[in-house]
């Protein structure tokens, strides 16, 4: 028995290794195919602490190539699956939309079917808060009209949690669809604002901010994303359903840069730039489905959780 993680060289795969190895005794096997959307070397960095453990397995390899997951179930005797993997940029996917569709829909479907023709216990897709569309009412809650996604990226999760949800009613699929608002810590991606912008102050370079700073995200701690879907792997009531994992306190774009001010204890120089169509104005996550069927409540204040953040950043960029 094992539980597979899928992107697990990532920013979030990393952690839930991390975090699974002390919290439970289960073998883990991740699955990275170190693509160079961003720098690999960043990803094996990633994976350096657990490299060693003798109950992880790390494999290189993709999770589109159906018949390959189909031997690592059974060779590794999958009983779970967290599915972070992802081409998870929002503006690229504006760019390169078939890279999108491969990685999050015939990525998800060719897990999916391992999944069928394996016992799993439960198949986690970590899906996203860009499933929602401009239109959705705030805070977002998971019953309302969910409007149509501004990016491609949001439209290619959106068809994995129907594929997920359509497997688990037509061939029993214990799949359940975690929806992650913009999660940060160390590691996160290098693509990412908060990265772009701690660089920038670092460096006293400008950051480039689209639109005027009055866009909101719902900033929400790797370890708060870890324990929702630790939790999300053995709960009563989860499969089938789709479940915020956020805040549900969004802050300003030029907030987040203050923070960042503070943190470094310098003063950011901004580049304003135009709004893109692609991105949601404001994301914020409702958490009553959360908080009732698992248990969930961030803990991690964003204002901690950027300090620990550019401690991290400086430590690693000198
Ligand atoms: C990269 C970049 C972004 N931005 C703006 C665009 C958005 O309004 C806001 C946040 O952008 P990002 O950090 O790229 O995150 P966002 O587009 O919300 O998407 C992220 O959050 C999603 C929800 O958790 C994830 O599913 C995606 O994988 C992840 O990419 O900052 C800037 O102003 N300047 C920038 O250089």
């Amino acid at each position: 028995m094992a539980i597979l993680i899928t992107g697990g060289a990532g920013f979030i795969g990393s952690h839930l290794t991390q975090i699974l190895l002390k919290q439970s005794d289960a073998k883990l096997v991740t699955i990275d195919n170190f693509n160079d959307y961003y720098d690999p070397a960043l990803k094996r960095e990633n994976v350096k602490p657990v490299a060693n453990e003798p109950r992880v397995t790390l494999i290189e390899g993709d999770f589109c190539d159906s018949a390959a997951m189909k031997r690592l179930f059974d060779e590794h005797d999958i009983d779970q699956v967290v599915h972070l993997g992802a081409m998870a940029g929002v503006r690229i996917s504006v760019q390169k939309p078939e890279m999108y569709q491969q990685a999050n829909v015939a990525g998800t479907l060719s897990l999916l079917e391992a999944a069928r023709h394996h016992p799993v216990k439960r198949f986690l897709l970590a899906s996203s808060s860009t499933v929602y569309g401009k239109g959705a009412g705030v805070p977002f809650r998971e019953d309302a009209p969910l409007g149509i996604p501004a990016s491609p990226y949001g439209a290619t999760k959106r068809a994995a949690e129907l594929l997920c949800l359509t497997y688990h009613q037509l061939h029993g699929v214990p799949a359940a669809c975690l929806r992650p608002f913009s999660v940060y810590g160390p590691r996160l991606r290098p693509d990412l604002a908060l990265t772009i912008f701690a660089k920038a102050v670092h460096e006293g370079t400008p950051i480039p901010l689209f639109g005027d700073g009055s866009i909101r995200r719902d900033f929400t701690h790797v370890s708060d994303i870890c324990q929702g879907l630790i939790v999300a792997l053995t709960a009563e009531g989860v499969v089938g359903q789709e479940i915020n994992l956020g805040h549900s306190d969004p802050i300003e774009m030029r907030r987040l840069i203050e923070l960042l001010e503070k943190s470094f204890g310098k003063k950011a120089v901004i580049d304003y730039q135009p709004e893109r169509p692609e991105d949601l104005p404001i994301t914020y996550a409702n958490l009553e489905k959360a908080e009732k069927l698992l248990g969930y409540g961030p803990k991690v204040l964003i204002e901690d959780g950027i300090q620990e953040y550019v401690d991290w950043f400086r430590s690693w960029h000198g």
